[in-house]
């Protein structure tokens, strides 16, 4: 059977769309320019998700930079939507109910990009009960303390104006720190175990709290031993349980293409390649059993997990918000849109105390068994 036809996963847009006028168009230099520049791809897509009614998310607009038009197909727009609310589902169990008295966690996105989450918690939990921390290239961090400095909402957010909060940009204007959130200007692949404590290279992170790692499609563009090491550097010095200390727990979040070796994946990675996107950590990790050993073999020894995003489409939404995403644009290619939700997944993993687990809340979320 000849390959189906793939869209072109993140370039598909229809229709034009407003530009913001305090800021040009996003023009990545150097070598990894075209791997900066995905960022800008996830969040029109998250920006069309939005305008359609997928996602509520306030804070798209103002962080997503102007371009010619944002319309994703229905595919696209269908994926973006389960992408976000799963990582949401499982961030949201991390954290737990907001009370005054919670311990404080922390969370760290690498390679955020203009992602919205941390807004998004902010102005949902009154007093911060964690800490936020994002990182990416110094040209996407720029932008995102750019887009930051011209929108009075994300200010509002942040406290930037409450007399009570600090909030400092770096001369460079590309590093943010502020008490509940903290933007770092790093290219990860510096990270190893060998490299110096977090403390040092990013300031802000404390290695005594119980801690969530988001990697939402990023340490993909790694080699499998860079990408490696950057988790190895996070379970070292966060999780350093010795005799003395306690283990201090650490969750990890993947989002990422899987099963590269079929027709589709096959094409789709043709379609990546042809736009110079090379998914370095693809075959390494190509199928949700590999990304479950993979957590096994960093460590994480409480629980690892999977499931295509077909997988959580099915069993994690339930049949009235169904109803409510099939309702909002004709999706006619059911088998495209299958075929496309099977090739990418979300994987998480935990190490845990026993006394007082902190990621209890992920044991009963529905994940897929299995090799494949
Ligand atoms: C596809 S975007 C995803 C952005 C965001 N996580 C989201 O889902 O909306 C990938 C991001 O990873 C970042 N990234 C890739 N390699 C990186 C590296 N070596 N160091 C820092 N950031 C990196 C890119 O700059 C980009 O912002």
């Amino acid at each position: 059977m000849a390959a189906p036809q793939i869209p072109n996963l993140n370039t598909l847009r229809r229709g034009p769309r407003r530009s913001r006028p305090d800021d040009g168009p996003y023009r990545p230099q150097g070598k990894d320019c075209i791997v900066q520049s995905t960022d800008n791809d996830a969040s029109v897509s998250r920006l069309s998700a939005v305008e359609l009614g997928y996602l509520d998310d306030a804070y798209v607009e103002a962080l997503t930079p102007s371009e010619s038009a944002t319309r994703r197909f229905p595919i696209i727009n269908r994926g973006t939507y389960v992408r976000a609310t799963a990582i949401d589902q499982l961030v949201a169990r991390f954290l737990g109910p907001y009370s005054a008295d919670n311990q404080k966690k922390q969370i760290i996105s690498l390679g955020a990009g203009s992602d919205t989450r941390i807004f998004r918690l902010l102005s949902s939990r009154s007093t911060p009960d964690f800490v936020y921390h994002e990182i990416d290239f110094s040209v996407n961090t720029a932008a995102k303390v750019r887009a930051i400095r011209s929108s009075s909402l994300l200010q509002q957010v942040l406290g930037i104006n409450a007399s009570e909060n600090k909030v400092t940009v770096s001369k460079s204007a590309d590093a943010l720190h502020s008490p509940s959130y903290h933007l770092h200007p790093l290219d990860l692949r510096v990270l190893s175990p060998n490299t110096s404590s977090p403390e040092t290279i990013l300031p802000g992170v404390e290695t005594e709290l119980p801690t969530l790692l988001i990697s939402e499609c990023c340490l993909i563009y790694l080699s499998p031993t860079e990408a490696d090491n950057v988790v190895a550097f996070f379970t070292k010095h966060i999780s350093n349980h010795t005799s003395q200390q306690p283990t201090t727990p650490l969750g990890l979040i993947f989002y990422e293409p899987i099963r590269p070796n079929d027709p589709f994946g096959r094409t789709m990675v043709s379609n990546l390649a042809a736009r110079g996107i090379h998914l370095q950590t693809l075959h390494r990790y190509a199928s949700l059993e590999a990304q479950r050993a993979r957590f096994r073999e960093q460590g994480l020894a409480s629980g690892q997990a999977a499931a295509d995003i077909d997988f959580i489409w099915e069993r994690w939404v339930g049949e009235e918000e169904k109803e409510r995403v099939a309702g909002l644009e004709m999706l006619d290619e059911m088998e495209e849109w299958r075929l496309l939700a099977r090739h990418y997944c979300v994987a998480w993993g935990w190490r845990d105390r026993d006394d007082e687990p902190v990621f209890g809340g992920w044991k009963n979320l529905e994940a897929q068994e299995g090799s494949e």
